[in-house]
C-alpha cells in the first residue's frame, strides 16, 4: 500500500484501459457509420439503375430502333417502283411516327412528323407518276441523314444516362474502399498501440513482479522496480517491498532466536545440545578423512565452596570470566560448550591429544594465574581440571566419556591439572601443578 498521506502518482489501469477501449469503440462505430453511408449510396445508385435508368435506356433503344426503321422505310419508298409497295411502307412510316416512344421525345417526334409529311407527299406524287419520287430523293437523303443523326443522338443519350449512374455508383464504391482501408489502418494502429501499452504497463511490470516474487528472500537485495504508472501495479510493488522488509526482519529475529536457542544464557558459549550436533558432524568428517580429533571435559575446582563462600552471583561471574578465557585461548575451528553447571566440553579438530594438552594447559594456567574480580570487588582464583581423550575412532558420546574419566582422574590427583585419558586404562598426567 502507498505510504499514508503520500498521494500516489499514476492512473488506475482499469480506468485507463477502459477509456482506451471506449475511444476505440467510438472511433470504430463512427467508421462503421461512414462506411454504411457509402454503402447506402451504392445501393441507391444500383436501385436507380435498375428501376429508372435501365427502362429509360430500353426506351431510348426502342426509339432509336423505330427512327432507324422509319429511315429504312423511307429509303424503301424510293427504292421500290410500284405505288402499292410505297403505300405499304408509308403505312409503316405513319405507324412509327405516331408510336408512343417517338411521341414522348419532342425532338424525335418533330423529325418523325416532318419525315412522315415529306414521305406522304412523295407517295401521293407516285400515285400519279410512279417515276416522280426520284425527283425528291436528294431532299430525302438530307432528311434521312438528319434521322440517322437523331438515331445516334438517342443512342448516345441512353448510354450517357447509364454511364452517369454507373459513374456515381463506382465513385461511391471507390470512396468506400478508401474509407475501409483507412479504417483498417486505424484499427491496426490502434491495436498495435494497445498491445504496446498493455505490454509496457501491464505485462512487463507483471513479469518483473513474477521474477521478484520467485526470487524473494531475505538473502537477496530488495527487488528494484521501474515504478509503473498503473496504481494497481504500484500497490503490488509496494506490497512486495514491504513483504521483503518483513522477510529481513523475520530472518533477523529467526537468527537471533536460533542463536539464543543454541547459546548458554550465562556464558554466551554454545549449549550442550548444539555442541553435540556440531561435534557429531565434525567427528564424522574427521573420521571419514582419518584426521586427528580430540575432545576435552573441563570442570572448575571447588566451585560449590566458591558459591558457598562468595555467593551464587560470584559463582556466575567466575563462570563468565572462565568462558571469556576459553574464547581467547581456543582457535576458530575449536568447539566448546557449557556442558552443565561448572562443567565445559570441547572438541579440537586436526590435533592429537598430546597437541591439545599444550593448548588446554594454557587455559588451565590462565585460570590459575589470573584472579577473577567479583561484582563486589573482591578477588578469587578459580582453577580448572581438564581431561582429554582421542576421538578419532569412536562416537562422540564414548569419546566424551573417556575425557570425563580423565577429568575425574585429574580431580583425583589433586585438581588444577590436565590429564590425557586413553580409554579406561591409560592415564597420562600432563602437568603436576601442586
Ligand atoms: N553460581 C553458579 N553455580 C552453579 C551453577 N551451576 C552449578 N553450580 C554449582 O556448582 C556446584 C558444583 O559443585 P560440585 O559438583 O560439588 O563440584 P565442586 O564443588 O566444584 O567440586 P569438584 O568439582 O570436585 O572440585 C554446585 O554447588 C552447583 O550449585 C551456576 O550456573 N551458577
Amino acid at each position: 500500500m502507498p505510504e499514508a498521506g503520500k498521494q500516489p502518482k499514476g492512473v488506475h489501469a482499469g480506468r485507463a484501459f477502459g477509456l482506451l477501449a471506449a475511444i476505440f469503440v467510438v472511433a470504430f462505430g463512427l467508421a462503421v457509420l461512414l462506411l454504411a453511408a457509402d454503402q447506402q449510396r451504392v445501393l441507391e445508385a444500383n436501385d436507380r439503375l435498375q428501376e429508372r435508368t435501365v427502362p429509360e435506356i430500353i426506351r431510348y433503344q426502342r426509339l432509336a430502333r423505330n427512327l432507324e426503321q422509319l429511315r429504312q422505310e423511307g429509303e424503301r419508298i424510293f427504292a421500290v417502283s410500284s405505288h402499292a409497295s410505297r403505300q405499304q411502307s408509308m403505312f409503316v412510316v405513319t405507324l412509327i411516327a405516331s408510336h408512343p416512344s417517338v411521341l414522348e421525345h419532342p425532338q424525335a417526334a418533330r423529325l418523325a412528323r416532318e419525315a412522315e409529311q415529306f414521305l406522304g407527299k412523295v407517295v401521293s406524287q407516285s400515285a400519279q407518276d410512279e417515276k416522280r419520287p426520284a425527283a425528291y430523293y436528294e431532299e430525302w437523303q438530307r432528311l434521312a441523314e438528319r434521322l440517322g443523326i437523331q438515331v445516334d443522338d438517342v443512342s448516345i443519350e441512353g448510354v450517357n444516362l447509364a454511364s452517369g449512374d454507373l459513374k456515381l455508383a463506382s465513385a461511391a464504391m471507390m470512396l468506400a474502399r478508401y474509407k475501409l482501408i483507412a479504417v483498417l489502418v486505424l484499427v491496426g494502429l490502434f491495436l498495435v498501440a494497445f498491445v504496446i501499452l498493455v505490454r509496457r504497463h501491464l505485462i512487463y511490470p507483471l513479469q518483473r513482479i513474477d521474477r521478484a516474487l520467485s526470487g524473494l528472500s531475505a538473502e537477496h537485495p530488495v527487488p528494484a522496480f521501474d515504478t509503473s504508472r498503473m496504481l494497481e501495479i504500484q500497490s503490488v510493488e509496494e506490497a512486495i517491498r514491504e513483504h521483503h522488509a518483513l522477510l529481513i526482519q523475520n530472518e533477523e529475529i529467526r537468527r537471533g532466536l536460533e542463536a539464543l536457542a543454541n547459546k548458554d544464557g550465562l556464558t554466551g558459549l554454545m549449549n550442550r545440545r548444539y555442541f553435540m550436533q556440531s561435534a557429531e558432524v565434525e567427528l564424522q568428517r574427521a573420521q571419514r578423512y582419518r584426521r586427528p580429533v580430540t575432545v576435552a571435559m573441563a570442570d572448575l575446582d571447588y566451585f560449590k565452596k566458591l558459591n558457598d563462600t562468595y555467593g551464587h552471583a560470584a559463582g556466575d561471574a567466575v563462570l563468565r570470566v572462565f568462558a571469556e578465557r576459553v574464547r581467547e585461548t581456543l582457535r576458530q575451528s575449536d568447539l566448546v560448550c557449557r556442558y552443565g553447571g561448572e562443567e565445559f566440553a570441547f572438541l579440537f579438530p586436526e590435533i592429537t591429544p598430546a597437541e591439545t594438552a599444550i593448548l588446554t594447559e594454557r587455559l588451565r594456567a590462565s585460570a590459575a594465574d589470573n584472579e577473577v574480580v567479583l561484582p563486589d570487588g573482591r578477588r578469587v582464583t578459580a582453577t580448572v581440571s581438564i581431561g582429554l581423550a582421542d576421538a578419532s575412532e569412536c562416537p562422540i558420546e564414548i569419546a566424551l566419556r573417556h575425557a570425563d574419566e580423565a577429568l575425574y582422574e585429574a580431580k583425583r590427583l589433586g585438581r588444577n591439572r590436565v590429564v590425557i585419558g586413553g580409554g579406561a586404562t591409560v592415564i597420562k598426567l600432563v602437568q603436576e601443578n601442586r
